[in-house]
């Protein structure tokens, strides 16, 4: 049996850029079929090999736009990679975007079920799992109310909390944490330490340094698409602070 969790080899995305505005789907349609689009190729990921051991709690750290998002949404399975190819052994709870796989229009309530649905979970399971739900997140005054009508930080609440109803073999956490404030984070962080002590693998990228070195054992280091380096988090995020 593996001892890793997920294996990145050689995988490099690339992105097709329109170099100029085009402003309605006619204009596209003509310009398409006449092959008279211009690109600009841009590659958010060049050739990024590297190992997550089970049950490690893993950061990908890196500057605005260096492809952290882009890296997650490859592992998670959300982007296939131009080339390379990404191994991940074990089921995978991501929380990606905030408010993807929910419905504004919809209440809490209905999300929930929506979401437990959409994760492959029978009716029954989320009614077993519905009052914890409503109590991690602490928005039991407000499961009628539809979420549009939500703060940022309350639609990451309920995300959180349904993403770790059950605990998955591998939980990617991107960003989304850092509109929570303060107690739900230390509260996110401690079910997130939980949940590693019982063996899950924990992928997080967040540009709280601090935040990732409360949680996170080991990290990668990503500069404009490049691995830059991977190692115990104190030193990739010194590497990382002093340029
Ligand atoms: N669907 C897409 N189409 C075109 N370009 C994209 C797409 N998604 C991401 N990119 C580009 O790829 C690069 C990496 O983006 P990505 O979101 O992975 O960065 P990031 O490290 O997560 O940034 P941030 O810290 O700002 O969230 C950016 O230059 C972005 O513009």
């Amino acid at each position: 049996m593996t001892k890793n969790a997920v294996e990145v080899s050689g995988v490099s995305m690339r992105f097709n850029l329109a170099r100029e505005r085009v402003d309605s789907l006619k204009e596209y349609m003509i310009r398409a079929l006449k092959k008279n689009m211009n690109y600009d190729e841009f590659y958010a990921l060049k050739d990024v090999s590297f190992k997550i051991q089970k049950g490690d709690s893993f950061a990908i750290i890196g500057s605005n736009g260096s492809g952290k998002s882009t890296l997650l949404k490859i592992i998670s399975g959300i982007f296939k990679p131009t080339t390379g190819k990404v191994e991940v052994n074990g089921s995978i709870a991501p929380l990606i975007e905030l408010g993807a796989g929910f419905d504004m229009e919809l209440t809490a309530r209905e999300n929930i079920f929506l979401n437990g649905a959409v994760l492959g979970y029978s009716k029954k399971f989320i009614l077993e799992k519905y009052d914890e739900i409503i109590s991690f997140s602490e928005l039991h005054n407000f499961v009628d109310v539809p979420l549009k009508n939500f703060s940022s930080g309350m639609v990451a609440r309920l995300g959180f909390s349904i993403a770790t109803m059950v605990q998955p073999d591998i939980l990617i956490v991107d960003e989304i944490l850092s509109v929570g404030d303060y107690s739900f984070q230390e509260k996110c962080e401690k079910r997130m330490k939980e949940m590693t002590d019982n063996g899950t693998t924990l992928i997080l990228v967040s540009h709280s340094i601090e935040q990732v070195k409360k949680v996170c054992n080991n990290a990668v280091l990503i500069r404009e698409g490049e691995l830059v380096t991977i190692g115990p988090i104190e030193d990739v995020s010194n590497l990382y602070l002093n340029g």
